[in-house]
């Protein structure tokens, strides 16, 4: 029987790439649905109309992806099943076949930025307008016959546009795509987990939680903070660490750091897929 996977659409997204993988590596038979947001994505996961949900939390050049950090931080059922990395190549796609005649170029936001040294020496009278995904922005171009999009090369082909420039991101450019859920994970090799905490705002209350993973020996890969959307100065922070709360060190940091935290939550304990 096949199982639903939701991902950021329309068809043609890196998010639509990404959720295939996933359903390759793990062996799944999977229906692939298109949503408009992150956060319709992971609402049909916790609705239970989907099993998974594959949505982007990280890049390489533009860093975290912040409508996924708050459904992390929101969401209570959901927790990280695994998480896979692509490399992400962009293309100037067009209904036209010259360059001359764009002065619009529709992307998702992390798109453009993405490609921002491309879009000032090559397009720099272009209008940037913000798309909810690449797949969006190529279709709308189909649609209306005029501007530019950057998209994939799937996406030119899905939406009939001709690649007028291609591997336009400003370096390497790798976007981290994570599995949201309800099951536990079957443990895997090499395992990572990510928690979320929020910390009194008091001198060294933030180096205490951290301290707890320097006692233990637990090698920390990620933090970032975002704001707790209650008032200015307050924020959680997220963090990713190797290792599992079943290994006997991390169990040890976690319980620590909790002591220290105003409250701590872990968000998942999960393979890292190749
Ligand atoms: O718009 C898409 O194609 C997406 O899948 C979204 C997204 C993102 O939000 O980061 C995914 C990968 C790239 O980094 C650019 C856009």
């Amino acid at each position: 029987m096949s199982i639903k996977i939701a991902y950021l659409g329309p068809a043609g997204t890196f998010s639509e790439e990404a959720a295939e993988c996933f359903a390759n590596k793990a062996s799944l038979e999977a229906e692939l649905e298109p949503c408009a947001t992150v956060a319709d994505c992971a609402g049909r996961a916790e609705d239970d109309a989907v099993k998974y949900a594959v949505v982007p939390l990280e890049n390489s050049l533009e860093g975290s992806v912040h409508a996924t950090l708050d459904v992390l931080m929101t969401s209570l059922e959901l927790s990280i099943q695994a998480e896979l990395v692509l490399d992400i190549e962009h293309n100037l796609l067009c209904p036209h076949k010259e360059m001359g005649q764009i002065s619009q170029v529709y992307s998702h936001p992390q798109a453009l930025a993405q490609c921002r040294d491309f879009l000032r020496q090559r397009l720099p009278q272009a209008r940037l307008v913000p798309a909810l995904s690449t797949a969006e922005a190529a279709a709308q171009v189909a649609r209306e016959q005029s501007g530019a999009a950057i998209a994939s090369k799937r996406a030119a082909k899905r939406y009939g546009l001709h690649i007028l420039a291609e591997n336009i991101q400003d370096s390497e450019n790798r976007t981290r795509f994570i599995v949201l859920g309800k099951e536990t994970p079957v443990p895997a090799l090499p395992q990572k987990a990510s928690l979320v905490f929020s910390v009194t705002n008091a001198a060294g209350s933030l180096f205490r939680v951290l301290q707890a993973f320097a006692d233990h020996g637990v090698n920390l890969t990620r933090i970032e903070s975002r704001p707790a959307r209650k008032q200015l100065g307050d924020y959680i922070f997220f963090v990713d660490l190797d290792g599992t709360p079943d290994d006997i060190n991390v169990k040890k940091a976690l319980r620590q750091a909790a002591k220290e935290a105003v409250v701590l939550k872990l968000l998942g304990s999960y393979p890292v897929l190749p």
